[in-house]
């Protein structure tokens, strides 16, 4: 393995210092001389973060190949400043055995531009009824802790309760998409209020999310056991989750960059580029969920990538396919919205990013401090540097890209899995 030294960059954001990373380790860090043979990367000016860990990926490999593969997921993760990622189990077939987690697990590494950690499907087929193969999983070469139905709800309570009290020997977490069918399902495709009513569109309301994390919180309580809510997109979800943390009740929950900086209103023009599960809300909900990240109501930031096909989604709004890309975006729009605009400094950015992240899904070796013997897992970024996004330029096979065309402060420079450079300003790094 070769060595890597970083020159110049500022150290999560204080004083600039070289590093230098052997074995995929940090091996010093201070004035650093140049040597033969070592690989050198030029960091005047930038800032020297650990890589970013994202909890909701959807990399569609098995199964979807058209749509994403374990390794063009990884390339678009790596452009996007991600060292690990949580690859949703919602595959085909599902990702309910340790063999289904291994393949998912193996094949991230033999690709090796990210980690990709495969999430386990909490029952069989995501059918809701019978427990997956949660502690097979969890003693896996995989080694998965956290499990999710995601694309659909544990609808039933005694389902998720017997899950919860099976994994949490092994301090497993279900990630929930919190959604009641029985309020949400059928044709719904929008967030239900004054606009889907005017645009004839058939919308959920936000309580189809809130009664199911209300629901959870209390499973949570009962249980002991550790749960998160995916992808908050609600002013009373947020609520719930802020009284449940006053009582100590062990529950998590993340924002996407989506839910935080889209409304509603953007599918007034019936582009289903804006259908996503859960779907943009109203402005309140929004200023809800940045509050909520500024506090640490919300822990972390997860994209919830989730490429589809030109096929799947260039329909009429209600028939296309629910979901956006989100790797390649996520610092770009979380820093501009929260970090330059002054609602939270840049290290809370790192902690909703990489330090809470990691530690919901029991990484260590990501998400650590940047220190002498940490992992070489980092990124580097530009905070003062203005980005426009270009759907075409994307890694990703799929081009359902929310942001085109739209600009934004703060850039990822250059991606680093244990002193490897992944990627180099959004292109994947050769070498
Ligand atoms: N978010 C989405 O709109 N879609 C996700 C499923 C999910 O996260 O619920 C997908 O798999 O496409
Ligand atoms: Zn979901
Ligand atoms: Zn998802």
């Amino acid at each position: 393995m070769r060595d890597l030294l970083i020159t110049g960059a500022k150290i999560a954001d204080g004083e600039p210092a070289d590093v230098l990373i052997r074995d995929g380790a940090i091996a010093e860090i201070g004035a650093i001389e140049s040597a033969d043979g070592i690989e050198r990367l030029d960091a005047d000016g930038l800032v020297l973060l650990p890589g970013f860990v994202d909890l909701h990926t959807h990399l569609r490999e098995p199964g979807r190949e058209d749509a994403e593969t374990i390794a063009s997921g990884s390339a678009a993760a790596a452009a996007g400043g991600f060292t690990a990622v949580l690859a949703m189990a919602n595959t085909t077939p599902v990702t309910d055995t340790a063999e289904a987690a291994e393949l998912v697990y193996d094949r991230g590494r033999a690709i090796g531009l990210v980690d990709v950690f495969p999430v386990g499907a909490v029952t069989k087929g995501l059918a809701g009824e019978e427990l997956a193969e949660l502690g097979l999983m969890a003693r896996s070469r995989a080694r998965v802790r956290l499990f999710s139905d995601d694309g659909t709800c544990v609808q039933d309570a005694r389902v998720m309760r017997r899950a919860l009290e099976y994994l949490k020997p092994f301090d497993g977490v279900i990630s929930q998409h919190a959604q009641d069918v029985s309020l949400a399902g059928g044709s719904a495709c929008c967030h239900e209020g004054e606009i889907s009513g005017r645009l004839g569109l058939p919308g959920w309301p936000g309580a189809a999310e809130s009664v199911i994390v209300a629901r959870d919180v209390q499973l949570a309580r009962h249980t002991g056991s550790r749960v998160h809510v995916a992808h908050v997109s609600t002013a009373e979800s947020v609520e719930i989750i802020r009284w449940a943390k006053a009582q100590g009740i062990a529950v998590t929950a993340e924002a996407t960059p989506h839910h935080l900086a889209l409304g509603t209103k953007l599918v007034t023009g019936y582009d289903p580029v804006f259908k996503v599960n859960p779907p943009l809300r109203p402005s309140e909900d929004q200023e809800a969920l940045r509050a909520a990240l500024a506090d640490g109501t919300i822990d972390a930031v997860a994209t919830d990538h989730a490429p589809h096909a030109r096929h799947d989604k260039e329909h009429a709004f209600e028939a296309a396919a629910f979901g956006m890309l989100g790797l390649e975006t996520a610092f770009a729009v979380v820093h501009d919205l929260m970090v330059r605009s002054g609602r939270m400094p840049l290290a809370d950015l790192v902690e909703r990013m990489t330090v809470a992240p990691a530690r919901i899904a029991g990484l260590a070796e990501h998400g650590r401090p940047i220190a002498v013997g940490g992992p070489g897992n980092l990124v580097l970024v530009d905070p003062e540097r203005r980005v426009t996004v270009d759907a075409a330029a994307s890694n990703s096979l799929s081009r359902n890209n929310p942001w085109h065309g739209m600009s934004f402060t703060g850039a990822v420079h250059a991606t680093i899995l244990r002193g490897r450079v992944t990627a180099l300003d959004g292109k994947v790094h050769d070498q």
